[in-house]
């Protein structure tokens, strides 16, 4: 276990979590702290409960017992100003051909959410979406219909999206799943580089061999409990997850 951390952007204390109409949580008694600008790894078995998590901490699934307060807020009654300040890149997304937006849209739509509803994107909108277009190299597609790209770029374009809203957290899951692993060290330092200007990083990943050169915290999840919550190097990740979770 690893030292406390004096003011947790992310503070669960004994919180359950259930999905509508399951008779039992899948969350179950977890506490978890996680401090301003770490690098938060999650993984564990399919079905540990890792998404859960991450949407337990968006304030998007029912917390039946227990504390949840993210940026200060408390996620069980103001949920809706956690998300203006969190970014979610989620799993296996896939745009339909036929979607009638193009790459520019959809990453601008990131800011639709802090900006409320009948208000026009204004300077500092665009401002924001075209960096994000720049820090996933995107600007070569921006006029593309996003339905005709392919999965790693509709990827890229996701996580652009979530950091044209410029989140204090950004939550991530499995976003290096249709990346090739230029890609993936790619995307890794970008994240890596919010990450170091204080936005919080937390990923749910299977895939450990782009991530950054440095300590990350490491959170290993099975029936929907923390079995690990330590920091350890990059390069130490996939063996400690491993030990972890080996069928014994
Ligand atoms: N919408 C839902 N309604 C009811 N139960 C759900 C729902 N979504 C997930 N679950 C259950 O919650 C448990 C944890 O699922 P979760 O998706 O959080 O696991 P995970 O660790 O992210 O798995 P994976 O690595 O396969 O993505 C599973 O038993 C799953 O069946």
């Amino acid at each position: 276990m690893v030292a406390d951390i004096p003011h947790p952007q992310i503070e669960l204390s004994g919180i359950y979590t259930a999905y509508m109409g399951a008779e039992l949580p899948v969350i179950r008694d977890l506490s978890l702290n996680i401090g301003k600008g770490e690098f938060v790894m999650v993984g564990g078995p399919n079905g540990a409960g890792k998404t859960t998590l991450l949407e337990t901490i968006n304030g998007m699934l029912y917390i039946t017992h227990g504390s949840a307060r993210v940026c200060g807020l408390d996620v069980t009654k103001q949920g809706v100003e956690v998300r203006k300040r969190t970014g979610y890149v989620i799993q296996s997304f896939a745009f339909d051909p036929l979607t009638p937006f193009t790459v520019e849209h959809v990453v601008m739509m990131g800011r639709y959410g802090i900006l409320g509803c009948f208000r026009n994107p204004s300077e500092p909108d665009y401002r924001a979406a075209e960096e994000a277009m720049r820090m996933l190299d995107l600007e070569d597609l921006a006029e593309k219909p996003i339905g005709t790209l392919s999965g790693g770029q509709q990827q890229k374009v996701l996580i652009a999206q979530n950091l044209a809203k410029k989140p204090d957290i950004m939550l991530l899951d499995e976003p290096f799943s249709n990346l090739d692993l230029c890609t993936r060290e790619f995307v890794s330092g970008v994240l890596e580089d919010i990450s170091s200007q204080g936005c919080t990083v937390c990923m749910v990943s299977h895939a450990f061999d782009a991530l950054p050169d440095k300590d990350l915290r490491i959170v290993v999840m099975d029936e929907g409990c923390i079995r690990l919550n330590t920091i350890c190097h990059s390069s130490e990740v996939e063996d400690t997850i491993r030990r972890m979770t080996v069928v014994s």
